[in-house]
């Protein structure tokens, strides 16, 4: 995978965003994120047809702006509408049980130790999560901040593998986040509750990547 991929990493469900979420999306992909992942999870979160149908949307939005679509967690709905990668966490389904079937798709795995980003990088992972660096309100069950030594530390044992860096990343620390090992930032909140998406993702990107 191309790391340059991950520079501004969107993830979103309906239940992040205050106004419409496909008017968010649209916003942010106008104002260049690079890659986006539906994550439609937590109180009130869509299911069934109307899931279906909003990941669909959000599938056809991100195509017309030739930015990939991930699937957190749900590798049925993502292998059904050939999205173009599927986001795992520890709890998840395991990468080695499916990576056949997404063969030719972005598989992501989410870490918080080296031993678990050796095993995903074994099981043929493209990229791997690493965090939160910092406290995240989006994800209620995350674990405790691990900080960008523990991010750097990571980085020195991944060499040039993919990583991006995610909780808690705001227009102020992403830099930090790049300067301590990230090719990219993963982010919620900041883009959701933005009063100027493009401003916010402007100030997000890592201009002039070769
Ligand atoms: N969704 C994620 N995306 C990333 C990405 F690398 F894409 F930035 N990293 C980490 C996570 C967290 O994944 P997980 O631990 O399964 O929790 P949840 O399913 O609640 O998100
Ligand atoms: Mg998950």
């Amino acid at each position: 995978m191309d790391c340059n991929r991950l520079n501004v990493y969107f993830i979103m469900g309906t239940v992040n965003c205050k106004k419409d979420p496909l008017k968010t999306l649209e916003e942010a992909l106008q104002a260049g994120i690079t890659c986006f992942q539906l994550r439609e999870k937590g109180e009130g979160a869509l299911i069934g047809a109307a899931y279906e149908e909003f990941a669909r949307a959000c599938q056809k939005m991100c195509q017309s702006y030739q930015v990939p679509f991930i699937v957190n967690d749900d590798v049925e709905l993502a292998l059904k509408l050939n999205a173009d990668g599927i986001h795992v966490g520890q709890e998840d389904l395991a990468l080695s049980t499916f990576r056949e079937q997404a063969k030719g798709k972005i598989v992501g795995v989410s870490v918080h130790n080296s031993r678990e980003m050796k095993q995903a990088i074994l099981n043929g992972a493209d990229y791997v999560g690493i965090g939160p660096i910092y406290r995240t309100k989006s994800k209620t069950d995350a674990k405790p901040p691990a900080g960008l030594p523990f991010l750097s530390a990571m980085r020195k044992q991944a060499g040039n593998f993919p990583i991006v860096g995610i909780g808690g990343i705001t227009e102020e620390n992403a830099s930090a986040v790049r300067s301590s090992g990230a090719d990219g930032v993963s982010v919620i909140s900041v883009i959701c509750h933005s009063k100027d998406i493009k401003q916010t993702v402007e100030n997000l990107l890592l201009e002039n990547i070769n």
